[in-house]
């Protein structure tokens, strides 16, 4: 209840809430892999464009994901060992956003926590990297001879190449970027190429590592939710933050990881599955949308099914481009491969998506199509021989 002292303070403390022009300090906190903290930069150099005047300070932490480097990654039953450290800093209040790899951040986050932005995505394709004492002789998996060892412990990966080139053999290999490709370039190793997200390659500076880039019209292989994009994760009720972030988020990303994201949620009931996806825009400029209803759902309805903020207007992911954003069709490839790479469903879709809402519901419907086609018994039976299953951390 108001008092007469309460209403003495309360010029004073409108001052405070409006200075958010003046110089501010904000937290990051990431992991400590090189990638990590390269995309942390790039999330910090972003912000410093529109926020020349706060500081930012970075931390970087070592997670459980990151001490366990032995045990194979689907070994594992826990979903968020790459995420869990940080967002118990996070809604302690000692971080004030944590920077993931959106391909690493679960899609079901803890109730006061959300995907508060999603930046600019960078390629989201994976690449084939050939050991370099191999790379006059071959330049693509279909050149590689019966037999030879590509390295990569995704089941995704692993799923869909057995399918397209089932005279390779496959091998776990674990570690960072880093300690990847050096184990692919001993001249000792087993292996003749291996399977990496282009877009950590790319942050790094290697991208000159990239031999071919792979999709589903090069090697049939469709990439991982999320996958080369940032998501930044934020408390619910931080409208400080979510100012800060409403000017870095790029909306057409964004409606592509929460399309992503839905499709993922939907299918794996709890575990995350092997799927692999592809999403793209076609604009069409021209294309009126009857009713313009576009957009006019109230926000809170969406809230706690896309896990992002999109009850304030300035929220990046509810803020669109333009006009023409309006009409952007969406296109959607998505596959779910049974690890012997014998059986598949698989997706080719598109549909006008001008909201956050709406690509949540893309994702959806593609979910329902996919298990139409039989994506649901496919997942049975990986999850009935494997446990859980997912494509986290480790770069
Ligand atoms: N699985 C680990 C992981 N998490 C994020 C990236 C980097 C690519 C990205 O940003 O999606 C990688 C490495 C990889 O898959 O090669």
């Amino acid at each position: 209840m108001a008092t007469a002292s309460d209403v003495q303070h309360e010029p004073e403390m409108q001052v405070d809430s409006e200075t958010t022009t003046s110089a501010q300090t904000f937290r990051l906190g990431t992991r400590q892999s090189m990638l990590a903290r390269v995309q942390t930069d790039e999330v910090v150099k972003e912000l410093k464009k529109v926020w020349p005047d706060h500081k930012y300070e970075i931390h970087a932490m070592t997670t459980t994901g990151d001490n366990n480097q032995k045990t194979a990654l689907h070994k594992f039953n826990e979903k968020a060992l790459w995420t869990q450290e940080l967002e118990v800093l996070l809604q302690s209040g000692e971080l004030d956003l944590i920077v993931h790899s959106l391909k690493d951040m679960p899609t079901q986050l803890p109730m006061d926590l959300e995907l508060g932005c999603v930046t600019k995505r960078k390629d989201p394709r994976d690449a084939f990297v050939i050991k370099p004492t191999l790379a006059d002789r071959y330049r693509s998996l279909s050149d590689l001879p019966e037999g030879s060892v590509v390295g990569t412990s995704s089941l995704r990966r692993i799923a869909q190449l057995k399918k397209h080139y089932p005279h390779l053999k496959f091998a776990d290999v674990r570690g960072n970027i880093g300690t990847r490709l050096s184990k692919l370039d001993n001249r000792d190793s087993e292996y003749s190429a291996i399977i990496l997200a282009a877009a950590g390659l790319l942050r790094l500076g290697m991208g000159n590592r990239i031999t071919t880039y792979l999709s589903k019209d090069n090697g049939g292989m469709l990439h991982a939710v999320g996958q080369g994009a940032l998501g930044i994760e934020t408390r619910k009720d931080d409208n400080r933050v979510q100012e800060l972030l409403s000017r870095i988020g790029c909306n057409r990303s964004t409606r592509q990881a929460l399309a992503e994201r839905s499709l993922m949620r939907t299918l794996e009931g709890g575990c995350s599955v092997p799927i692999g996806v592809e999403t793209e825009w076609i604009p069409r400029r021209n294309v009126l949308i009857e009713g313009s209803g576009v957009g006019v759902k109230p926000a809170e309805d969406y809230h706690n099914l896309t896990g992002i903020a999109t009850s304030s207007p300035e929220n990046s992911a509810s803020h669109l481009e333009g006009e023409e954003a309006l009409t952007d069709e969406m296109v959607m490839r998505a596959v779910v491969v049974s690890l012997d790479g014998q059986e598949a469903a698989e997706v080719d879709t598109r549909k006008i998506v001008s909201t956050v809402e709406d690509a949540d519901q893309f994702g959806w419907e593609v979910a329902k199509l996919l298990v139409d086609k039989g994506a649901d018994k496919i997942l049975e039976g990986i999850t009935l021989n494997r446990g859980i299953i997912h494509e986290q951390g480790d770069a």
